[in-house]
């Protein structure tokens, strides 16, 4: 069995569709688990977010604008007439519905169910799409498997459920599925989070102990810099789990940061593959331990660094147990973190209770906090004896002001953490510097 995952600009357009439905009709087993069409999800987001604010017009026009795109698709989609109606009939029940909340009694309940009406869209039209050119596929509901438990995906009922369904439809070979959407411990509908179809796909590849992952998307693989910010990015081929998973956690935005670890649990390799371009080799991740030195780069936003300053550190033990306990104290993870005798410098990206954890750190010592700051990650295998990376990188960056540097954590992510207004010129630099040959 092979687990495949379309984004959402796999599934776009009606044209998409139909190469997706190009790429996984074959004899091979496969689950393959579909975000919702791109774009979508945004602006479920802006419904709920109106309904929030009890902002009835624009709940209308938000509603109204799905048609256009909707009717486009299912008119690219289906020759047929009886098609074209059964697929009308389908989404005209979904825009009633997610027309139909009251702005005063909407709650985080209602805001789940909107935002799971994506991938329920893009799976059924892709199902009736199958079945209007007769492949014979299935519908397998995400809802019926896909469980969380405190927001962590209950493993042992996942895999007795979807080997549950999977066996009542002995005589097919290909399954469509939802990404991202799931039931919470209380069966209510809940979602693994932006981006979190990569992680449907490797959790349903791990519980089905599938023999590869793949996830399709624009892009032909994980490349060594952030395409987005700086150009002549090239794919790389291999990658282990552990710098695919530092490079998501880090900002690669191809991978959902958790994607990694239910893959690497269970030793399933995973492919980054482009829909728009399906012979290109793409990138294996694997438990493979490949190349030396710097593979890719990768930029994360939103960090707010936090420094604690205090002469009580001095020749003392202890103090960092206390800081760290105001941080588990609030459920807030952090990313980076440098000391010197008499100041502690972190960082940290979920600002939820910044306030109280300032607050709590302010009985240890004085406290700055500095918003709006980036950590860019440089990963690779760097074996520190040879390694010339550090020198490259601060050679690369000597003329920007770096607020910490955190190396020898593990030997293959070195981050720098600067003034969001600094990062596009930063990876640019690293990229000369570290990828482009000297003239
Ligand atoms: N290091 C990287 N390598 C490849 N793509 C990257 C990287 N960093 C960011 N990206 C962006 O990730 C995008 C693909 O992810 P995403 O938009 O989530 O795709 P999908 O809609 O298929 O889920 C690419 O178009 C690219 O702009
Ligand atoms: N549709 C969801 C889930 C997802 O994974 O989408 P994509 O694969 O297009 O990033 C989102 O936009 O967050």
């Amino acid at each position: 069995m092979k687990v495949y995952k379309f984004g959402g600009t796999s599934v776009g357009s009606a044209e998409r569709m139909k190469q997706v439905a190009e790429l996984i009709n074959g004899d091979e087993p496969k689950i393959v688990v579909l975000s919702a069409v791109s774009g979508m999800t945004n602006q479920l987001v802006q419904l709920t977010e109106a309904y929030r604010i009890g902002d009835s017009k624009t709940v209308q026009e938000v509603v109204a604008g799905f048609r256009p795109r909707y009717d486009e698709i299912i008119e690219g989609l289906f020759g047929d007439s009886n098609f074209v109606e059964g697929a009308q009939a389908f989404v005209a029940e979904k825009y009633e519905l997610l027309g139909s909340f009251e702005t005063n009694n909407f709650g985080d309940e209602q805001e789940k169910t909107i935002l799971a009406q994506g991938e329920l869209i893009s799976t059924n039209l892709m199902q009736m799409y199958l079945e209007s050119i007769n492949v014979n596929s299935a519908l397998l509901p995400a809802l019926s498997f896909m469980k969380t438990v405190d927001g962590e995906p209950d493993y042992d009922y996942i895999t007795d459920q979807v080997n549950a369904v999977l066996s009542q439809h002995q005589d097919v070979q290909l399954f469509i599925t939802q990404g991202y959407i799931c039931l919470n411990e209380n069966g209510e509908v809940d979602n693994l989070r932006r981006g979190g179809s990569d992680y449907s796909a490797s959790i349903i590849g791990a519980c089905v102990d599938a023999d590869e992952v793949q996830i399709w998307t624009d892009i032909d693989g994980m490349h060594n810099n952030d395409p987005r910010f700086v150009e002549g990015t090239e794919p790389v081929e291999q990658l282990h789990f552990d710098e695919a998973a530092e490079l998501a956690y880090f900002g690669a935005k191809i991978l959902h940061p958790a994607s990694v670890l239910p893959t690497k649990e269970k030793d399933i390799p995973v492919r980054l593959l482009n829909t728009m371009d399906p012979q290109a080799k793409g990138t294996t991740i694997s438990s493979a331990i490949t190349g030396e030195g710097v593979k890719s780069i990768a930029a994360k936003d939103g960090i707010t660094a936090i420094k604690i300053r205090s002469s009580r550190m001095l020749f003392a033990y202890g103090f960092l147990k206390k800081v760290f306990e105001v941080f588990e104290k609030y459920k807030t993870p952090i990313d980076m973190i440098t000391t010197s005798e008499v100041a502690v410098s972190l960082t940290i990206d979920d600002t939820t209770y910044l306030k109280q954890i300032v607050e709590e750190l302010e009985s240890l010592g004085h406290v700055e906090v500095d918003t709006d700051q980036t950590i860019v990650c440089i990963v690779g295998q760097f074996l520190q004896e040879e390694s010339k990376v550090e020198g490259q990188i601060f050679n690369a960056l000597q003329q920007l002001p770096v607020r910490m540097i955190s190396y020898g954590g593990s030997s293959h992510n070195i981050s720098v953490l600067l003034g969001a207004e600094h990062k596009v010129t930063a990876l640019n630099l690293l990229h000369e510097e570290l990828f482009l040959p000297v003239c």
